[in-house]
């Protein structure tokens, strides 16, 4: 049998919830184009979409959007607790805590039917968002502010997270970035999640594993990884050079690249855009600047090879419009994705539901002797 390095080209199961067409640079959530989504949905709807596989009629969204709100209150225990975990943590660690602990605080954590799962799944949805937005408040010193149920989960999450109601605009730039980021298949952090939940742990342990996964450089992590790119480019007139020193030593450029799109991400090119309007009304132009020409050079080299931006190489500049500094960028997007780890586990379970366990090729020796430890050199 061939190795299948990286799992390249697995297929393990079957799933209704997401397509990529990696050579035409398109993506589907239930079959609907995601740029008709970033534009016209809410986090909401889309989320509504992607755990009953439709969308929802008025009645069906109004009365999911206020479930999704009285969810939103993390319990006392773990807001006394937070005030205990390290400032100085990275945030995704943070986060993967919390999920963590909000397991143990619930009485039920173990019940994995259906019914739990979607139920457990809607309120780590919910409270996805007051966790960063809590963590991101006690790293400036300032309490965590409660959640207000007459907002939408984006303006929600930009109030708790700034103290301030976000503006029309804000709001929709938050909802656009989380719909891009709500859904992307078998990535690493969603296959985590499955393999953990296919041992029949519970969801918590699961989602705590898909966290842990979405935090690494390669996946999430490279949207944070780019501004640091971005600070230690420092000028436009710097980036060309830049770029040519970095590929001339084969290191890679973060926030381009993928598994599996071989052309430009979708989601890249509707980020790209809201960049461009952030940048242009609110003058982060320097940051913008820099990824345009990061983008074209890199592109000289890369584009032939199949190495295009993708979804994190311009969400940063939006992140830091809505106030958000780039520790806070993966979790963002973890704030997003948690809504396609609850779909795929729930479509995994109904669907198919069997234990995760590749294999590899054996490349040891065998009957090798046992030394005994005093002859060991
Ligand atoms: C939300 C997300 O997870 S999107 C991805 C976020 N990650 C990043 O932006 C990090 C930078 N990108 C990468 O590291 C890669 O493109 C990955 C990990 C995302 C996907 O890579 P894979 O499909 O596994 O390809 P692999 O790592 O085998 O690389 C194949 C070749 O392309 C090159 N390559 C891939 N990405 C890049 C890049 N960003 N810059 C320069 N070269 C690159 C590799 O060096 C390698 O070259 P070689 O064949 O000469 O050794
Ligand atoms: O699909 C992948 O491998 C990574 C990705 O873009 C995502 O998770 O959004």
């Amino acid at each position: 049998m061939e190795v299948a390095r990286g799992l390249e080209g697995v297929l393990f199961t079957e799933s209704r919830m997401c397509f990529i067409d990696g050579e035409a640079g398109k993506l589907y959530y239930y079959g609907i184009p995601i740029q008709e989504l970033a534009e016209r949905s809410t986090f909401e709807e889309t989320t509504f979409l992607l755990l009953h596989g439709r969308l929802p009629n008025r009645d069906e969204l109004e009365s999911f959007q206020k479930d999704l709100a009285r969810r939103r209150v993390l319990p006392d225990h773990l807001l006394d607790c937070f005030h205990h975990y390290p400032t100085s943590a990275h945030p995704m660690s943070f986060l993967r805590t919390a999920v963590s602990q909000l397991g143990m605080l619930d009485p039920t954590e173990g019940d994995i039917s259906q019914e739990a799962l979607y139920e457990k799944g809607l309120d780590l949805i919910a409270k996805f968002a007051t966790i960063v937005a809590a963590n991101k408040r006690l790293r400036e010193g300032k309490e965590p502010l409660p959640p207000r149920e007459d907002l939408s989960h984006a303006a929600n999450f930009l109030y708790m997270a700034s103290g301030v109601e976000p503006s029309k605009e804000q709001e929709r730039l938050m909802d656009a970035a989380l719909i891009l980021h709500a859904e992307h298949g078998f990535n690493a952090s969603t296959f985590t999640a499955i393999a953990a939940f296919s041992t029949e742990t519970d969801l918590y342990s699961a989602i705590t594993a898909a966290v842990a996964s979405l935090k690494g450089p390669r996946h999430g992590g490279a949207n944070e990884a780019v501004m640091r790119m971005i600070e230690e480019i420092g000028t436009p007139e710097r980036a060309r050079e830049w770029v040519q020193e970095k590929l001339a030593k084969k290191e890679r450029i973060m926030g381009m690249g993928h598994r599996v799109y071989k052309a430009f991400d979708p989601r890249a090119g509707v980020l790209e855009r809201l960049a461009r309007r952030v940048a242009e009304a609110h003058g982060h132009s320097r940051e913008y600047r820099i990824l345009k020409i990061v983008e074209e050079e890199a592109g000289r080299v890369l584009n032939p090879r199949g190495i295009y931006p993708n979804v994190d190489f311009y969400s940063g500049v939006v992140y830091s419009d809505l106030g958000f500094g780039l520790e806070f960028f993966t979790p963002i997007f973890a704030v997003a994705r948690i809504s396609g780890w609850v779909g795929h586990l729930l479509e995994y379970q109904a669907l198919d539901n069997r234990l995760l366990r590749p294999d590899a090729r054996y490349i040891g020796e065998l009957d090798a002797p046992y030394v005994p430890l005093e002859a060991r050199a």
